[in-house]
């Protein structure tokens, strides 16, 4: 038998976990904490419009990854939020998940409150009852990640999704996962540089399927993104939107750090 990967893993005790949270709240109710929640922000609305012109950034509050163990410490998100605000981000990601990323579904609440950014929950998605979820939370974006989820989970995510009015974002990291993605309608397309297997985060996978994705999609580059050039490189691809969390989160003044990453943007040329 062939070792589980950190997906496997990650799959095990999140349908442990949602069978759990069901035992906790019923449909109904979940339904009736979505129905009561703050009124959905424009997620891709926002990270277009940053992109025309600049770049558009989904920056991520994240206190630890499975790669990398902690890290950081001083770990505040509504003050995350607002130095991501304030530094000149389009939009956030909170991580949510537990017990991999140290992540909590209150520090989504908390750095969405601090803020008026739209934010993206950043779990591990195969039931539609965490769409709800996320949405009484007050998540106005959700993540499918092609590489957990069957094409009949993706769909059933992305129809929740669109009734409770919320933006998805798609996640692949080859081409295979690219070609499943176009049963899916939603606009935005990450491409994930990060091997969920090894970890390793290569920029090349961004070059590679960006020319092979449709161009009714809103690129985003995911993982490993940490410098100016960085971000000018995807952009020679025609990727002017990114999802960033760990090299941010190292900087002491999270808010000079986005600033300084999104100070004088490659002029688009396509
Ligand atoms: O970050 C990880 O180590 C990781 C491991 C396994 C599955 C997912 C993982 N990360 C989720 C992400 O997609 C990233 O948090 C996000 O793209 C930001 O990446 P980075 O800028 O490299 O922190």
């Amino acid at each position: 038998m062939s070792t589980p990967t950190i997906l496997d893993r990650i799959r095990a005790y999140k349908l442990e976990e949602i069978a759990a949270r069901k035992e906790e709240r019923s449909q109904a109710e979940i339904e009736e904490a979505a129905r009561a929640a703050s009124a959905v922000r424009p997620f891709a609305g926002r990270l277009q419009q940053a992109s025309i012109g600049g770049y558009g950034l989904i920056a991520e509050i994240k206190r630890a990854s499975p790669s990398k163990g902690l890290i950081r410490a001083d770990f505040d998100p509504p003050v995350l939020a607002r130095a991501y605000a304030d530094g000149g981000a389009a939009c956030l990601s909170v991580l949510t998940d537990q017990p991999s990323f140290q992540g909590n579904d209150a520090f989504l609440v908390a750095a969405r409150e601090a803020v008026d950014l739209p934010v993206l929950r950043k779990d591990f998605l195969c039931d539609p009852w965490q769409v709800a979820e996320s949405r009484a939370l007050g998540a106005d974006c959700i993540l499918i990640i092609m590489a957990f989820v069957s094409d009949a989970q993706a769909l059933e995510l992305e129809s929740a999704a669109t009734d409770w009015g919320m933006d998805v974002l798609i996640e692949v990291h080859d081409q295979e996962e690219l070609d499943r993605a176009t049963l899916l309608k939603s606009r935005l397309l990450g491409i994930n540089n990060r091997d969920l297997n090894t970890f390793e985060t290569d920029l090349q996978t961004t070059r590679n399927l960006a020319r092979r994705a449709s161009e009714d999609r809103l690129l985003v580059s995911e993982s490993g993104l940490r410098l100016p050039a960085d971000l000018a490189d995807m952009a020679r691809y025609g990727v002017r939107s990114f999802l960033i969390g760990e090299s941010l989160m190292r900087h002491d003044d999270v808010a000079t750090a986005t600033r300084d990453l999104l100070a004088n943007p490659m002029v688009a040329t396509l």
